[in-house]
């Protein structure tokens, strides 16, 4: 069942309409990632929820409790039972990590100090209670920072691009703790992002935003592997872009012959093939390629080739590879499984 819903919320500044009728629901428990462009409301959105900004019109609410209904109805933000998480943490840098964390809870509560270990413990943090914010690093200062939102047991988390001013290396970390915590604490979260790789692999529902509504939400899967249109597509994932013609529910493209998820309706339009779906064959048995680049990774790498594509023009298309690079300039293609097929709209 939805703990968050919000529905047809429309916000705007003076003439600007930045939200324009968004509707998402948000499981019990559940991760949402709100992934979409710079500018196209979702910090907007989190404002709303929050109740940091008035909604024009539609409604959110949490477990059934309406928060959010022009022009009667807004809950101040302190009585929503929702926390926010800023992008650095903001953490009171004259109180230690102990009085941060306890900042949201009751003076005279006697299992305070019980709570504050309890929480720094599920953030990784235990014994760091005498410390303050600035012998902290940023990734520490951040689970401080999701442990003190976490401490008044908030029914939804909001966290605003929590992670953008980590380090690769240590954004993975903090990312996967913090999910860990949620999960445990059984509160709901809520995660603004720009980055696509953060959504798909933190998050347990994606909705992309485009602007000022969201034009899809599903599992990170369903988001990556059918998108609703080429440009979530675009968005979520690389992708090597075709157009093509689909007969009989098939493709001919420079590709070789591709094929759309069954059903599919026959026309022109789009077609879109993830890297992954790319295989290296030999020169005789696939589609004759010739290797532009190469970039390990370790786990693995990316291999840029080049196909004819229509009229001889240089198509380009990227693959992962496991295993060893190509040595030679000519490998041939494969491309497996079905492919994302937009038709044009007639
Ligand atoms: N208080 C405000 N007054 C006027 N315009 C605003 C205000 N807050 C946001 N905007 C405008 O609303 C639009 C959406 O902003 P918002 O911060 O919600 O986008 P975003 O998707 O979170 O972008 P980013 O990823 O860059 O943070 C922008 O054009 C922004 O300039």
């Amino acid at each position: 069942m939805s703990l968050l819903e919000v529905r047809g919320v429309r916000k705007s500044f003076d003439d600007l309409e930045v939200l324009r009728g968004v509707d998402l629901d948000v499981p019990s428990g559940a991760l949402v990632a709100v992934l979409g462009p710079s500018g196209c409301g979702k910090t907007t959105l989190l404002r709303v929820i929050a109740g940091f900004e008035r909604a024009g019109a539609g409604t959110v609410s949490v477990g059934g409790r309406l928060l959010t209904a022009p022009p009667g109805t807004h809950v101040a933000p302190e009585k929503r039972r929702i926390a926010v998480v800023p992008q650095e943490g903001a953490l009171f840098p004259h109180l230690t990590v102990a009085d941060n964390v306890a900042y949201g809870l009751r003076r005279r509560d006697p299992r305070r100090g019980r709570r504050v270990s309890e929480l720094l413990e599920l953030v990784g943090l235990e014994g760091y209670e005498r410390r303050m914010p600035a012998e902290l690093s940023g990734g520490q200062q951040q689970r401080v920072a999701l442990a003190r939102a976490l401490a008044p047991e908030p029914q939804v988390v909001l966290l605003d691009e929590p992670f953008s001013a980590l380090d690769a290396a240590l954004r993975a970390s903090v990312r996967a703790d913090v999910r860990a915590a949620l999960r445990a604490t059984g509160a709901t979260g809520f995660l603004v992002t720009h980055d696509q790789e953060e959504a798909l692999s933190t998050a347990d529902v994606v909705a992309v935003m485009r602007d000022g509504v969201v034009v899809q939400a599903g599992t990170p899967e369903q988001v990556y592997r059918a998108p609703h249109d080429l440009d979530v597509a675009r968005f979520v994932g690389e992708a090597v872009v075709l157009a093509a013609t689909v007969a009989g529910g098939v493709a001919r493209t420079p590709l070789g012959e591709l094929r759309p998820a069954p059903g599919c309706v026959d026309g022109s339009g789009t077609l879109v093939v993830r890297p992954e779906q790319v295989h290296l064959v030999a020169c005789d048995v696939g589609v004759p390629a010739r290797v532009v680049d190469t970039v390990f990774y370790g786990h693995d790498a990316s291999v840029l080739l080049e196909v004819d594509g229509e009229g001889g023009a240089p198509l380009p298309v990227l693959c992962r590879l496991q295993g060893d690079l190509p040595v030679t300039e000519r490998v041939g293609l494969r491309v497996d499984g079905p492919v994302s097929w937009f038709p044009r709209a007639s």
